[in-house]
């Protein structure tokens, strides 16, 4: 069995930055993502980061997840740093969805959710395919579904796979990578709805990258904007949009500054 991770309580950093900085080589040239970067998520919230395209929200939830290693900094994860938890470590305590759902073609819907587990081959098969069978359920799938393949799946439900997946191993802190993206209108209102149930049953941590005004209004208890390399600001919408800062200008009063208006009209007490 996985270790079971020591929650730290209510209010506790689930997650800490310290001066991170991450560049990588192009030829001729060193490009720099984050310079200096501060970032802490407390137990139990849920932070959107927002950024121009390029900015390093991806990078950062890889970092956190401990799949790219920084040229500088320290990323801490419940209380100890992330390098330290190894593969497994690291899977007990983080579920990541990745954008795309990147659910392997060639399994069933079963078999993808069960991965993680089966990979640590720790449990009884019968054990394994139970724990997964739970986890479908409690994402809204049924259970004639956990025999398809993912080709025979719509987006909405592709999404609600790889968060089955994402969830297998009960852990306290989930990172989604844009969770609405490509979805219609009613599935990702579906998907929202689900993320608020399990963030409040769970008690979950959440750490999101969205560009989708409603998801970040919906979900989020603190935006946190990404820019020039570091976050610039995070908050509640009102304390972020009042920022003085052209992303910060264009992203919330720009083009779609009317519907982050009404958002917060209807939001009030949401973030
Ligand atoms: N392995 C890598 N090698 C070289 N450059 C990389 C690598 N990974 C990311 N980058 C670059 O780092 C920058 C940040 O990438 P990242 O995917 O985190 O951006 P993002 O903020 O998530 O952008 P978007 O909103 O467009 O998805 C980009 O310019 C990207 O091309």
């Amino acid at each position: 069995m996985a270790p079971v991770p020591v929650l730290p309580e209510e209010g506790q950093p689930m997650v800490e930055i310290r001066g991170l900085r991450t560049e990588f080589e192009l030829p001729g040239r060193r490009f720099v993502v984050h310079d200096n970067l501060d970032f802490t998520v407390h137990r139990g919230e849920v932070v959107s980061l927002v950024g121009g395209s390029g900015t390093g929200k991806t990078v950062l939830l890889r970092q956190i997840l401990g799949l790219e290693r920084p040229a500088a900094g320290e990323i801490r994860v419940l209380g100890r740093p992330v390098e330290q938890l190894g593969r497994r470590g690291a899977a007990s305590r983080i579920g990541m969805l990745f954008q795309h759902g990147a659910l392997f073609s060639a399994f069933t819907v079963l078999e993808n959710v069960a991965f993680p587990l089966m990979e640590l081959r720790t449990l009884p098969r019968p054990l394994v395919r139970e724990a997964a069978m739970v986890k479908l359920q409690m994402v809204g799938l049924q259970p004639e579904d956990a025999s398809k393949m993912p080709a025979d799946l719509s987006g909405g439900m592709i999404k609600r796979v790889a968060l089955a997946r994402a969830l297998i191993m009960d852990p306290p802190l989930l990172l989604l990578d844009e969770p609405t993206a490509g979805l219609d209108p009613e599935s990702s209102d579906g998907f929202v709805t689900l993320l608020r149930a399990l963030h409040r049953d769970l008690a979950l941590t959440v750490i999101m990258v969205t560009h989708d005004l409603d998801t970040l209004f919906e979900l989020s208890t603190r935006i946190a904007v990404l820019a020039d390399r570091k976050v610039i600001v995070s908050g509640r919408p009102k304390e972020v949009i009042a920022f003085q800062h052209p992303f910060v200008h264009d992203f919330f009063l720009g083009q779609r500054g009317q519907r982050a208006m009404e958002l917060l009209r209807e939001h009030p007490f949401a973030v």
